[in-house]
Formats: C-alpha cells, structure tokens, sequence
C-alpha cells in the first residue's frame, strides 16, 4: 500500500510554474530520492508535503487520506534539512526533546525515547553539550535524532549532507540508509547529488523543470533512462549523445545502428552511447574511428576526449587504469548493440527499434 501519494500537484510562482502535473505514489517503508538540478521544484514539491506551502491544484494523500487542507503540525512528518536547524542555545538533549517537549508528552516518554534515540544515534555522550561543540557529522546526528524521536512514518530531508566533507558524507548515507531500513520509515529525500540518489534509493523520482521526468528504480534509470535529459543526468561522465543526422555523417552512423533508415522528414535521431560501454580496438578493425583531443587520468580509470570525423560533439571513452594518448592519434571504438540507445533528437524521448519500426518512449512509458 502506498503511504504518500500525489495526484496531480501543480503550483507556480506568478508566471513560473515550479510544480507540473506531479503525480506519484512511495510505497511504506521505502527510500524514494527527489533529484534534479538547481531550479527543478525539489523543494517546492518538499515544502508542498510538509504544508509549508499550498498547491494551486492536486491532492496529496497519506495512506489514501488527503491531507492539502492540514496544517503541517498535523501532517505527521518529519523534517531534515542542510542547515541541521538546531537550536544553538540548547543541548544536545534539549534539542532532542524539542518537539515532544512542544506537543505535551509526559515526562515518561521523554526519559523512554530519549534513551532509545540517543543510543540509535550513538549521542549518549553528548548530550550535554551546545550544537557550537560538536563536529558537523555529531550535529547532523543530534538533527536526524530529533527527525526520529517522535515516531512518525514519514519522514522528508533536504540535501541534508551538503554541509559535510566527501568522506564523512559517505558514512552518512550508509548511516541514513541503515536507520530507515531498521526503522522502516517512508522516505522523501530530496538531493541534486545522482552519486546519493543512486546508493540511498529504492526508487528515484528525477524531476525536470517542474516535471517528473522519470520515476524508476536507479537500475532501470541508469539502463532504460526515457529520455536524453535522464540518460546524461544519470551516470559519469554523462552519456555522449551523438546526433545521427549530422550531415556528412548520417549515413555512416546510421550504419552502426543499423538496421534504421532514416527518414529526412523524420527528423533527427540522435545516438546514445555510455563512455564506459565503449572499448577502444586497432582501428581498422573498428565500428567508429575518432582522433584524440586529451585524456584525464582519474585514478581507477582514464577518460579519454576524442573527436569523430564530420561530428562536432567530442565523445568521451571511460578506459580502465592509467593509459596515455598522443593528442591528434587515431583510436577504434566499437560498443556491443546491446548498448546503444536511440532517442528522438528534438523531444529527447527515448527510441526503441522494433521489427525495424521507430516506437518512441511515450508509448511505453505512458502514465
Ligand atoms: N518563494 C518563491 N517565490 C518565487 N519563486 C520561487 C519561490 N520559491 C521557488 N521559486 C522558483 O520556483 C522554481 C523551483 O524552485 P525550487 O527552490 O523548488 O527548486 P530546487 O530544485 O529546490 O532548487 P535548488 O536545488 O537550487 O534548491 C525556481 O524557478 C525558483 O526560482
């Protein structure tokens, strides 16, 4: 059963619309990731759930109850934002009682839940201290404490590892992860980061200028992306995206993607094709050939930038471990079928071949 569902949420901002028909559904117990760029409606979506603000249109349900005409104190959630919005003036432990203390618990359930929490969160020895003496992982703890102290089912988080460094942002995922598994929390989180979308999620919801681009698992994101937006959004570096009308080029790339014969009035398709799904092969015995621009090394890998000939797009080739190139050398590509991807060049929708027929995405991705 789904425990958060919205149907047909649109909100604007004067002529913006920041929120477009969204609808979905997060079933109970599960880790559903908000992602998109700067500007997409993340936090406008959050701030819609929490009631924080109204939608112009739509409902939002909690377990098949609307709930858009509840003010947020009632709407049984919990919060979790970057800034952490601890109360400096307060301990560790009056931080952690601040919502029971204001919603008229006895003093029972304070002393029961304080130790419960403070041991999940591993703050019993802190919980003396101000927010202004403890590291930035200890007061990102303190803020996910108070989010679980008072037991509610939903729980919604903005970007609430920007603050922290790379290597202690990592542990807090896992962290996060671990404490809605064992709670068994409905979660909303809202990121721009794919890397945390894509380790923390069972199912992503990528949103795209006020629009849900593609709700999927990050699996089938990063596999069946619907669109180019998703399949560039996904993945690092983004997938080269090559346009196979490009003139001069046309045919001999249509000839890698064969059997598709391209209708001038059909306009342009364009090729997706995943750096780490090419390999780089002798050239004469190559798909495609192309000329080296440069290459970075990355530690695990090289990523090589070469040109093709007759395509302005540079393409870029994920190759393993450390390999250097001479800038202006000729390179074979070649890539199995299995990884190319087709997509109408204008929509951006992904294109499927099927018995040598175009069908495009809006068929099979139709709500
Ligand atoms: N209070 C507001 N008044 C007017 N416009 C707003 C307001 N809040 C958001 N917007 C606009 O709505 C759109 C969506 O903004 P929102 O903050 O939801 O995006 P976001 O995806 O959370 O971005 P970011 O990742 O940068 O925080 C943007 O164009 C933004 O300028």
């Amino acid at each position: 059963m789904s425990y958060l569902s919205l149907q047909h949420i649109t909100k604007a901002w004067g002529d913006k619309v920041a929120l477009n028909d969204i609808s979905f559904a997060a079933e109970e117990g599960t880790f559903v990731a908000l992602l998109g760029p700067s500007g997409c409606g993340k936090s406008t979506l959050r701030r819609t759930i929490a009631g924080l603000e109204n939608a112009d249109q739509g409902e939002i349900y909690c377990r098949d109850n609307a709930m858009s005409h509840l003010p947020p104190s009632q709407r049984q959630l919990s919060m979790v934002f970057q800034s952490y919005a601890l109360f400096p003036h307060l301990s560790v432990r009056e931080n952690l009682l601040f919502g029971l203390k204001a919603r008229g618990e006895d003093k029972q359930t304070f002393a029961a839940r304080l130790a419960e929490v403070s041991k999940l969160m591993e703050l019993e020895k802190l919980l003396d201290r101000q927010p202004s003496q403890l590291s930035g992982g200890q007061q990102q703890r303190v803020a996910l404490g108070r989010a679980v102290i008072a037991r509610h089912r939903l729980c919604l988080m903005d970007e609430p590892l920007s603050n922290l460094d790379a290597k202690l942002r990592q542990s807090m995922r896992r962290e996060i992860r671990a404490l809605q598994k064992k709670l068994g929390l409905t979660m909303l989180y809202v990121t721009h980061d794919q890397t945390e979308a894509m380790s923390m999620a069972d199912s992503i919801i990528l949103l795209n200028d006020g629009r849900i681009e593609q709700h999927a698992t990050p699996d089938d994101l990063y596999n069946n992306p619907a669109s180019i937006f998703a399949a560039q959004f996904i993945g690092a570096p983004p997938m080269n995206i090559l346009p196979l009308h490009c003139r001069g080029s046309a045919h001999y790339l249509s000839r890698m993607v064969a059997p598709i014969v391209i209708d001038p009035d059909e306009s342009a398709l364009s090729l997706g094709l995943r750096a780490e799904d090419i390999t780089l092969v002798e050239p004469n015995n190559a798909q495609l050939t192309a000329h080296v621009i440069s290459y970075e090394y990355m530690g695990a890998d090289t990523l090589l930038v070469c040109a093709l000939a007759n395509v302005t797009d540079a393409l870029t080739v994920k190759v393993p471990g450390m390999q250097r190139f001479e800038e202006g050398s000729l390179v074979g590509l070649q890539w199995s079928p299995s990884q190319q991807y087709l997509f109408a060049s204008h929509s951006g929708k992904r294109c499927w071949l099927a018995e040598q027929t175009l069908y495009s995405c809006e068929k099979k991705y139709a709500v």
